[in-house]
């Protein structure tokens, strides 16, 4: 089974990966990942965010970046933004995103294009979201949590234009798949998230 979940940032689309991807006994790719990893390479190289060649040479990062902590930064995040608007860094992560979704068994995959261009075809497609408000608040609470003294107006004003980005760029913009069935997570804690998530997992799998 493959199932594709989707949706803006901090809207708890990677808690409700990660849970279905235990519940199901499935591996999970965080797919944002990839994307900050590319930014990341980027800058430690000296390049800049706006040269698409220098991002697709960014493309071929050592794998051992992915375990690095600094990836899950803010700042991490608003870099994979700007250079997963370039369509050859899209063109570079594709395969290697379908390969992980095709594997024997399936997958659980997350980000913003999955059950629209990586796994059209998933068995099942979340689409997570969350007001900016709520969204900012549970970066702010996390953020806090980890020693951050950003301040709640600048993480909302971050997540405004991420989505912004996310949603304005030409190729493979975060849009809702037409068959994506919607998890609004506003006003539901994690586990209760999670539950209905497995819900709607359990309910299309029955259709
Ligand atoms: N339903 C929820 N209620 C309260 N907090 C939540 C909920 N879901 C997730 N969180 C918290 O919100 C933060 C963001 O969640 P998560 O990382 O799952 O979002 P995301 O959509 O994957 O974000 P990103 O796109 O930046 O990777 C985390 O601190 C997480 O623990
Ligand atoms: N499938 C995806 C996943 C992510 N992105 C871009 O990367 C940024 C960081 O993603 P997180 O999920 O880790 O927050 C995100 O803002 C997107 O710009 C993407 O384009 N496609």
């Amino acid at each position: 089974m493959i199932i594709a979940v989707d949706g803006p940032a901090a809207s708890g689309k990677g808690t409700i990966a990660r849970a279905l991807a235990r519940h199901y006994a499935l591996p999970h790719l965080d797919t944002g990942l990839l994307y900050r990893a590319v930014g990341q390479a980027l800058l430690a190289a000296g390049g800049d965010l706006d040269d698409e060649a220098a991002a697709l040479a960014a493309c071929a990062f050592d794998d051992a970046l992915l375990a690095d902590p600094a990836l899950r930064s803010e700042a991490a995040g608003a870099a994979a933004s700007k250079v997963s608007a370039h369509p050859l860094v899209r063109a570079a992560l594709v395969q290697r995103q379908r390969d992980f979704a095709n594997q024997p068994g399936g997958a659980v995959l997350d980000g913003r294009d999955i059950g629209t261009v990586i796994a059209p075809d998933a068995d099942v497609k979340l689409f997570v979201k969350a007001t900016p408000t709520v969204r900012a608040r549970r970066r702010h609470t996390e953020m806090s949590r980890a020693g951050s003294t950003m301040s709640f107006d600048r993480i909302l004003a971050d997540i405004r234009e991420r989505d912004r980005r996310d949603m304005m760029r030409a190729t493979a913009p975060l849009r809702q798949a037409d068959d994506a069935l919607v998890l609004d997570t506003s006003f539901l804690d994690v586990n209760a998230a999670i539950h209905r998530a497995i819900d709607l997992v359990e309910r299309k799998r029955a259709a």
